[in-house]
């Protein structure tokens, strides 16, 4: 096995995915920013969900938001629901690992808000269960996706956003993810700074 070619392949992988990525989702990206951007300025927040690599990706979101991406401003309100181990374990152990993310959304969720809602696969049950609770709270969703969609894509509804990376590794789908993070991030900033007198 050469491993340089395997790298090479992993490289080149990720570039394609990312191209055709561009080619299919420049417009709901923007759409994505233009919602998130939405929230922030009529006073609401964003809550963000996922599991495994996708938790860390609802991670690395908020703290772009609550701290700052590239240019200074004011820290901007979003709340990964992936941090909190001891209200995650006891949610998963009272209820079911599916209510981890929907029972904080019922608790902290408000009309206006917008859930970032994270899966490669579009089939996690509790990502998908914080999608209908979300939906019931009058919260919009950003759904981050790949694959078919899953039983994610069903879910969504007029005026929320699904960015679906045309890709089936995981892997793949992930890295595209952060990339659309940072172009949502940015978009936000940009929009923040031409709607400030
Ligand atoms: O990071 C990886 C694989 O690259 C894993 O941790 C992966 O995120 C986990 O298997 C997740 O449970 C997958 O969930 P999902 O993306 O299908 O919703
Ligand atoms: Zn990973």
């Amino acid at each position: 096995m050469n491993l340089q070619t395997r790298i090479q392949q992993h490289f080149a992988a990720s570039i394609a995915t990312k191209q055709k990525t561009l080619d299919l989702l420049q417009e709901p990206i923007l759409q994505a920013a233009r919602l998130v951007f939405d929230a922030i300025r009529q006073d609401g927040k964003i809550l963000s969900c996922g599991n495994g690599g996708s938790a860390g990706d609802a991670q690395h979101f908020s703290s772009e938001m609550l701290n700052r991406f590239e240019r200074e401003r004011r820290g901007l309100p979003a709340i990964a629901l992936t941090t909190d181990t001891s209200t995650l374990t006891s949610i998963a152990n009272d209820y079911h690992y599916e209510r981890v993310f929907a029972r904080q959304i019922e608790a902290l969720g408000h009309p206006g808000d917008v859930l970032l809602a994270i899966s490669t696969s579009g089939a996690s049950a509790n990502v998908n269960r914080a999608i209908e609770t979300a939906h019931a709270k009058g919260m919009r969703v950003v759904a981050l996706s790949g694959k078919s969609g899953g039983a994610m894509k069903d879910l969504l509804q007029a005026g929320d956003v699904e960015l679906r990376v045309p890709a089936d590794s995981t892997a793949r789908i992930q890295e595209t993810h952060l990339l659309l993070i940072h172009c949502i991030c940015d978009l936000v900033d940009q929009l923040l700074l031409a709607d400030t007198p």
